[in-house]
């Protein structure tokens, strides 16, 4: 299979011919007036006990209270107690972090072929006016198994796809669990989103590698986005700030917080909740002097799967705000190259 002629980041930093115009950002849209490396606040999100949502104590109930309030005002919330130890965590950091170190040909071999999304590579470019972010990745597909294309999966650093084949069955776990809170939260029967997510639902890792860029005032490591997913799994860098989310017209920082996974809501869910929770656009500022690395897990509804707002949240005090899609990711990509939010194609 051929192999597309690109540069990845670290490529175009090695080269040292200075920066390409190319990933020179040109402010637009809401919330962009602010300079892209300027101070922002932190944001204010709870980092909810996983294990106490199940309980039915009155720390249980608070914690239901707490996951509802950050769903439905920021779409995005830490959680501990996930189920996942420190100490793997930190194997998965550490393996991502030998990977980008490789030399350029090693990475190579698991790189992207024309046509597919999966492999090693740089920002996908879908247009020639496209601006790119400063961004290197690897991207692959986990589940259900019989997606994987091993062919992309990095042989070197040793234990990286048993390690990610573990970290994909302990996600899992945690990803059932998080589902069924999210509709006891709103008082759903607990199965209710996991059976229009489905049991063909894909999860697709992709390890981000942002270096240090000379110009972080106009260079964007990811651009303002929602996710296309129903929910994303994310580890940010440990040490290294960058992500940032939009409320209210204006950006705010995510804290980093040991041990907890944050988990985003991505538009299915918010179609799944009726609007009530929200897909939050978030976006990745890069950073001078340190490189930054994150690793998302986008967990997307079975492409057989019709995915519309839950009966039980269409009332006539909250009509049904939007249609039914199916294969809701297949737009997402060229919607997020133009800039566009994709869920607006969703509205009633
Ligand atoms: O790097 C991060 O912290 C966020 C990554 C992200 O938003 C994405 O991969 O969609
Ligand atoms: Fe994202």
């Amino acid at each position: 299979m051929e192999k597309p002629k690109f540069k990845t980041v670290q490529e175009v930093v090695a080269a040292g011919q200075g920066l390409p115009e190319r990933y020179l950002h040109a402010p637009t849209g809401e919330g962009e007036s602010q300079p892209l490396n300027g101070a922002v606040p932190e944001m204010d999100i709870p980092a909810i006990d996983l294990s106490l949502l199940f309980s039915s104590s009155v720390d249980g109930q608070e914690e239901m209270k707490k996951l509802h309030s950050a769903l439905s005002t920021w779409g995005v919330v830490q959680v501990m107690n996930h189920g996942i130890t420190e100490a793997f965590l930190d194997k998965i950091y550490k393996l991502t972090k030998q990977f980008f170190a490789l030399p350029t040909e090693e990475k190579h071999k698991c790189a992207r072929e024309t046509g597919n999304i999966q492999g090693y590579g740089n920002d996908m470019i879908l247009s020639d006016n496209q601006v790119l972010d400063w961004i290197d990745r690897l991207f692959l597909t986990t589940y259900p198994e019989d997606k994987r294309q091993l062919k992309f999966w990095p042989q070197v650093p040793v234990g990286f796809s048993e390690t990610l084949d573990e970290y994909t069955m302990k996600q899992r776990v945690l990803i059932e669990k998080f589902f069924k809170a999210m509709a006891r939260s709103l008082e759903l029967e607990e199965n209710c989103f996991l059976e229009m997510y489905g049991e063909n639902a894909v999860m697709n890792s992709r390890f981000n590698f942002f270096p240090p860029c000379p110009r972080p005032d106009k260079v964007i490591g990811i651009k303002p986005h929602a996710d296309g997913s129903a929910i994303t799994l994310l580890l940010p860098d440990k040490d290294v700030e960058g992500l940032q989310f939009l409320k209210d017209g204006k950006w705010y920082k995510a804290p980093i917080v040991p041990d907890t996974i944050l988990i985003t809501l991505g538009d299915q869910m918010e179609i799944m909740s009726n609007g009530i929770y929200k897909s939050p656009v978030h976006r990745v500022v890069t950073n001078r002097e340190k490189e930054r690395i994150s690793v998302a897990t986008f967990c997307v509804p079975g492409l057989d799967k019709e995915i519309h707002p839950a009966d039980g949240l269409v009332t006539e005090a909250r009509p049904r705000l939007y249609k039914t899609v199916t294969k809701y990711v297949d737009l997402h990509y060229k919607y997020y190259q133009q800039g566009r939010r994709t869920i607006e194609a969703a509205l009633i």
